[in-house]
């Protein structure tokens, strides 16, 4: 299964952000999504899962065309937000945002998703006590885990992460690097992580799309763009990774 965007534009306000974007996610790979401060991965994912709404027929799964609507294409696409916290409810505990993304799944019980969540966040490295708090009481890196978790437990087809470490410490990431690996294997979903910082996507990510001022630059499997960087931006992102390991 594909996910194409195919000439994507995009405009807010007077300013076109995005220009002829054209890439594809495949089931069962990740794709690493970079590109300086500004230059427009977050509005690409947004318009992705129809947070911002895109008036040509540019999104495709397996060829035909969708028209994403952000919560009712939730089960096949997965977005999980840069700030954690516009990711769950301020009124929910942790395990109980887990389970209502459950909610909608055939054949399970109340129980079965009690005990699916407590696992998905104990996966994610979060304690019992943790579990039964509500957003205002947790880290901004305790809340992103449990977005983690609760993207994960909707069974998407597509997930894109936007920027998920950016609020752990590196040994939380080391480990939820790991855990997304594994979790991607066992689930096989066709994965997106945006980031500006190369040295988390390349262990991770088949193949790496670099974006300058809303357009792609390079779109190559990881190895190629590491170590034979078409592009002077790509060459930057490239020696500072290589420079840093
Ligand atoms: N709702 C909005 N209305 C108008 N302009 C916006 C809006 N959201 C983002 N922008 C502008 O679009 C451009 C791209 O922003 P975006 O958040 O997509 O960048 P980014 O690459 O994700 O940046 P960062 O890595 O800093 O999160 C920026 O110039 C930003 O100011």
């Amino acid at each position: 299964m594909s996910f194409q965007v195919d000439n994507l534009s995009l405009s807010l306000g007077s300013d076109k952000i995005l220009h002829d974007i054209s890439f594809t996610l495949e089931r069962g790979q990740v794709t690493g999504l970079l590109g300086r401060s500004g230059c427009g991965k977050s509005t690409l994912a947004k318009a992705m899962v129809g947070i911002h709404q895109v008036n040509q027929p540019c999104l495709k799964i397996d060829g035909t065309i969708f028209q994403p609507r952000f919560g009712k294409t939730g089960h096949k696409i997965q977005y999980m937000w840069q700030d954690p916290h516009m990711a769950l409810s301020p009124f929910l505990s942790a395990v109980r945002s887990v389970e209502e993304a459950m909610e909608t799944q055939k054949g399970t019980t109340k129980t079965l998703r009690y005990e699916k969540a407590q696992d998905l966040l104990h996966k994610v490295g979060l304690t019992p006590s943790l579990m039964q708090k509500r957003p205002h009481a947790l880290s901004g890196g305790q809340c992103q885990r449990i977005a983690l978790a609760r993207a994960i437990a909707a069974q998407p087809e597509f997930l894109i992460l936007d920027e998920p470490f950016s609020a752990l410490d590196l040994v939380t990431q080391k480990n939820i690097i790991s855990l997304l690996s594994n979790l991607q294997q066992l689930y096989n979903f066709g994965l997106m992580i945006i980031s500006h910082d190369l040295r988390t996507l390349w262990r991770l990510a088949d193949k790496l799309i670099l974006i300058d001022q809303g357009r792609i630059i390079e779109d190559r499997p990881t190895s190629d763009f590491i170590h034979t960087p078409r592009h002077a931006l790509t060459k930057t992102f490239a020696s500072f990774a290589l420079s840093e390991t």
